[in-house]
């Protein structure tokens, strides 16, 4: 057993040991759900298997295929594997490190090449430079737009070649609420569709506190893709997130006390 393992398995028993020892704890969000979020092809396994296609729109993910090794062998695979260039190499595993969320845009099939498994390799959505953060406490849901990457034109596609880096948009671009935004680019996709996402998301995943990043496919209405999950975000972000958090935390203990016996 390796040393990685053994520090995973002593956390683990912690942790049970401690939820053994505190009944009257309430786990809001369990340890091996959040952890289904810690791999970029298990985090959007949900969304596919939710099959979101015909309610007020279309929600999928992009195509994409998992590259575990040999690095000489991606442009073959990619080939076989029918994938529409440019792409989006992300690594695999998302453990909260920079290098974790390092990612590279392939204009081209053989520059992957360069590039260290184990990845996601992931069409590259044209979505007009914004994305949709949707974030989720429990029942509340909040949508906010974000500036994302722009478009890449069929010209500048045939024109360029090799991979390159992805300057960190989502940490670093502004709320985009206020722009001046082309409507069909801006107009933040329909509630009731938002709000069947986030109640299947819930269930499927077990959790109640997360975000999903999500694009509109540039020039349709209401085809959306997942990009990303991710488990308790920065809800600074969040507009309400004060009023939201609190109702969220009282229900819980209202809940709890309600299942209380009566003595
Ligand atoms: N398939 C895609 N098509 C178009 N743009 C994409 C795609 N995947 C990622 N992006 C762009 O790259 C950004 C980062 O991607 P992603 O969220 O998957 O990685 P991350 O490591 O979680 O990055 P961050 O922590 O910055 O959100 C997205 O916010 C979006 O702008
Ligand atoms: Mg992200």
């Amino acid at each position: 057993m390796g040393r990685g393992m053994r520090i995973w398995v002593t956390l683990e028993l912690t942790f049970a040991d401690y939820r053994q020892t505190n009944p009257e704890v309430t786990v809001l969000d369990p340890p091996d759900a959040i952890r289904h979020l810690y791999n970029r092809q298990s985090m959007l396994q949900d969304v596919v298997d939710l099959n979101l296609s015909d309610f007020h729109g279309k929600v999928g993910v992009p195509r994409q295929m998992v590259i575990t090794k040999d690095p000489l062998s991606i442009p073959d695979k990619v080939i076989k594997a029918g994938l529409k260039l440019p792409l989006v190499a992300k690594p695999l595993v998302v453990d909260g490190s920079t290098k974790s969320h390092e990612l590279f845009l392939a204009y081209d099939q053989f520059s992957l090449s360069e590039l260290e498994p184990p990845l996601v390799l992931q069409e590259f959505v044209n979505h007009g430079g914004v994305l949709f953060k949707i974030y989720i406490v429990g029942d509340a849901i909040k949508v906010v737009r974000r500036f994302s990457l722009p478009n890449v034109s069929k010209c500048e596609l045939a024109k360029v070649a090799g991979v390159f880096p992805l300057p960190r948009v989502s940490s670093a671009a502004a709320c985009a609420d206020d722009a001046d935004l082309d409507p069909g680019i801006a107009e933040l996709p329909p509630q009731p569709l938002l709000e069947r996402l986030a109640k299947e998301l819930r269930h499927r995943l077990g959790l109640q506190l997360f975000n999903i990043d999500m694009i509109r496919e540039h020039g349709t209405r209401d085809i959306f893709y997942v990009i990303d999950i991710n488990y308790f975000p920065g809800y600074g972000k969040m507009p309400d997130y004060e009023e939201i958090f609190t109702d969220f935390l009282l229900s819980f203990v209202q809940s709890k006390y309600k299942k209380r016996p009566v003595a």
